[in-house]
């Protein structure tokens, strides 16, 4: 009981700040004048027109726009205001009011004569009225001349203006048609108001609040507003088409955002409509063309969004699935995230072409492993390549658990440990065009004894390779012309990190490709026009702004592809890192079938059940899974994540359980070093192993 004791103490909860970093730059002191400069920039007190150029020249613009407009906005004024006088007289002189409450009360006949006499009262009220007007009018222009009857025009136009001034949410002011609405919302917040009112996204007695006003940005206007509080960012993104059919702006037009961090909140929405399609200027070409080599660790820059902004993608530590209907620019957005991969010397390429096409031709200089065909027999050749990038996978977690710590912090590869060639672990790449090919061949083959199609050996070979390659460095990128449940198993999918869905058919489909009920977000590539090639929307792995956001992919033909493969061919000529078919080696790849089968469960019984150990350790073994074989350090933070515990109760249960956290120095996202709590896999063997033990002798 001590013991157990002592161990809850030791399981305090993790905290990711707990190191402070001397080395990061330490405060300066600042001059009175300085100080006076950073208040000035960051008091929300100073409007913003006094710090900021382009919005000082924006309000200046607003308001010469208003002054030229004022003139008209008056007429309309006093027109309305002329209107709603005319109407109140009508009423006042035929005795509405004294009418409407006799005929409610069915007296009507009764007070015939009655209102028939206020009736001929008020019309003469108004006829004398009327005349006295004229006689006062002609008596001092008699004795002053016109100017009297200026200023009389004048004040009454005033009276009337203010009368028929434009109200919030006055009901039978507004046009019945209304003009072309698209810029109008631009200089009359109003209309952004109505918009958002009539797209139901806010009550009738709701209205919004500008955070900034409408600002020329790129070739498009964006305005940021405050939903009315319970209103929530993600409904103004789900319900887009409603808001641009309010704005009478095509849909892809209408760039609606939720604005995260400091300066937003979950009612915060940023819009941008751009002033014409955004998708249908000329095409870009990829930037990497302006590099001589890129790393593979960095992002690869994928295309822009319809703000122009540069969309990157990145690769090592997760893999890609691209799903579309056909010539939609499937093939092309595969090549441009292999481009990437291609102009960095140590990365390994496996490319297998189910197209049969010229398109992959190009990679043959480069890939370590190259195919081109949809006979049988390349999806037999593509399965030996998988069963032996299993294999390589699983040696490289058991040299990975060989090397020392300030090497391999964290049985995940680094940048250091993939160049090294040496361990001979590069990053590798493989690449699958047309994947339901090899996913729907039916020849048969036996997997240990086990008979299974082809087909579903390699869905399983590439779920495991999708599940346990990343963190060894091997990236996967599947593009499919047919991304139906029966073609791309589910199992695969959930393990695929990064989406990538150009146009396709329906909702279903796209939201196959890019995650359950993300049509229900706003995110549904069968909205995409077919015109709009190598536009889709790319959901990356990770810790994003927005959940998945609408990218045009560069444009990269034959001819660049062929430029970029020819530079990663010198590069990796000079490197020395040219293997296998590119350097002319046929070699066979290297089997243990056996081994293979093993771990990835094919032809073996279904794993024996956990469910006999107690929580939480029964969870943290069918999380681990063939991790639990494969790593050897399993940080609390994770699991604590993964499973959803409380992280002191945790602790305090695996203690309990025998299970003793450890401190390991690993490396950060930065390559910082920080020192982490977490269990070691073998204790958590131990105490599995112990309590099986313990329950299979009682
Ligand atoms: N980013 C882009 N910008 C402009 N056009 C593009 C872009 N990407 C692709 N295209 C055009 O789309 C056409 C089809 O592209 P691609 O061959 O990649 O389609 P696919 O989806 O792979 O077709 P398939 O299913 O037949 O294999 C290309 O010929 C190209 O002209």
């Amino acid at each position: 009981m001590n013991v157990d004791e002592q161990a809850v103490e030791k399981a305090a909860p993790v905290y990711d700040a707990e190191l402070v970093d001397d080395t990061l730059p330490q405060p300066r002191r600042r001059t009175r004048r300085q100080r006076l400069a950073r208040w000035w920039t960051r008091s929300p007190r100073v409007p913003r027109a006094l710090k900021d150029g382009a919005y000082a020249r924006q309000v200046a613009k607003d308001m010469i726009a208003a002054v030229l407009r004022l003139p008209w906005r008056y007429l309309r004024a006093v027109v309305r205001g002329f209107l709603a006088a005319f109407r109140w007289w009508r009423r006042w002189v035929t005795v509405h009011d004294y009418r409407d409450a006799a005929e409610h009360q069915e007296k009507l006949a009764d007070k015939f004569i009655q209102i028939r006499e206020l009736t001929l009262f008020r019309w003469r009220v108004t006829g004398a009225v009327a005349a006295s007007a004229v006689v006062v009018g002609t008596v001092l222009v008699v004795l002053w001349g016109s100017r009297p009857l200026w200023i009389a025009a004048a004040v009454i136009s005033a009276a009337l203006a203010i009368l028929g001034r434009r109200k919030d949410g006055s009901p039978g002011r507004k046009p019945a048609l209304a003009g072309p609405r698209t810029l109008a919302w631009t200089m009359d917040p109003q209309v952004l108001v109505d918009a958002f009112r009539d797209a139901k996204l806010i009550g009738k007695d709701e209205t919004l609040r500008l955070v900034e006003r409408a600002l020329r940005v790129g070739d498009g206007w964006a305005v940021t507003v405050d939903l009315p509080a319970t209103r929530k960012a993600a409904d103004v993104i789900k319900n887009r088409e409603a808001l641009a059919s309010a704005l009478a702006v095509d849909e892809v037009q209408l760039i609606v955002e939720r604005v995260r961090g400091n300066s937003g909140h979950a009612g915060r929405v940023a819009l941008w409509v751009a002033d014409e399609d955004p998708y249908a200027a000329p095409p870009l070409r990829t930037p990497l063309l302006d590099v001589e080599r890129w790393d593979a660790w960095r992002p690869v820059p994928f295309g822009r969004d319809a703000r122009n902004r540069r969309i990157d993608l990145p690769l090592v530590w997760t893999s890609l699935l691209i799903g579309a209907i056909p010539r939609q620019g499937k093939t092309f957005a595969a090549r441009l995230a292999t481009a990437g991969l291609i102009l960095d010397a140590w990365t390994r390429l496996y490319v297998a072409d189910f197209k049969a096409g010229k398109d992959w031709d190009a990679a043959a200089r480069v890939a370590h492993r190259f195919m081109s065909g949809d006979e049988p027999e390349h999806v037999l050749a593509l399965m030996d390549w998988l069963v032996e990038l299993v294999g390589e996978v699983q040696g490289r977690y058991r040299r990975m658990r060989d090397l020392d710590d300030e090497t391999c912090p964290e049985s995940k590869i680094t940048p250091a440990i993939s160049r090294d060639t040496s361990l001979n672990m590069p990053i590798t790449a493989i690449i699958i065009d047309e994947v339901q090919v090899p996913l729907e061949d039916r020849t048969p083959v036996e997997v240990q004894g086990k008979k299974l199609t082809a087909g579903e050996y390699i869905g399983e070979l590439l779920t495991w390779l999708a599940k346990k390659g990343p963190a060894a460095g091997i990236v996967l990128i599947l593009a499919t012309q047919r991304p139906d449940s029966k073609t791309i198993p589910s199992g695969l999918r959930a393990v695929l990190g990064s989406r990538f869905a150009l146009r396709v058919m329906d909702w279903r489909d796209s939201n196959i490709v890019l995650g359950e009920q993300m049509n229900t977000r706003g995110y549904d590539s069968s909205r995409l026009l077919p015109t709009h090639k190598g536009v889709g929307i790319l959901r990356p792995d990770g810790d994003t702004e927005a959940l998945a956001v609408t990218v045009r992919t560069y444009y990269m033909p034959n001819d660049d592809w062929n430029t970029l493969c020819q530079r990663g061919r010198a590069l990796r000529e000079a490197a020395g890192t040219l293997t296998g078919h590119a350097a002319g080696d046929a070699v066979t790849p290297m089997l243990d079938q056996a081994a293979v089968a093993r771990v990835i469960g094919a032809g073996q019984p279904a794993a024996e059940p956990s469910v006999e150990l107690p929580e939480p350790l029964a969870s943290v073994v069918h999380y681990l899974g063939d991790d639990l074989d494969v790593r050897e350090f399993i940080p609390t933070a994770e699991l604590v994540e993964a499973l959803g515990v409380e992280p002191t109760a945790f602790g305090k249960q695996m203690g309990d359980l025998g299970c003793r956290p450890d401190r390991r120095r690993v490396a950060g996202d930065e390559g910082e070093v920080r020192q982490i709590r977490g269990y070691l896999t073998a204790d958590i063997h131990a105490a599995a192993e112990g309590w099986r033990a313990n329950r299979g002798s009682s």
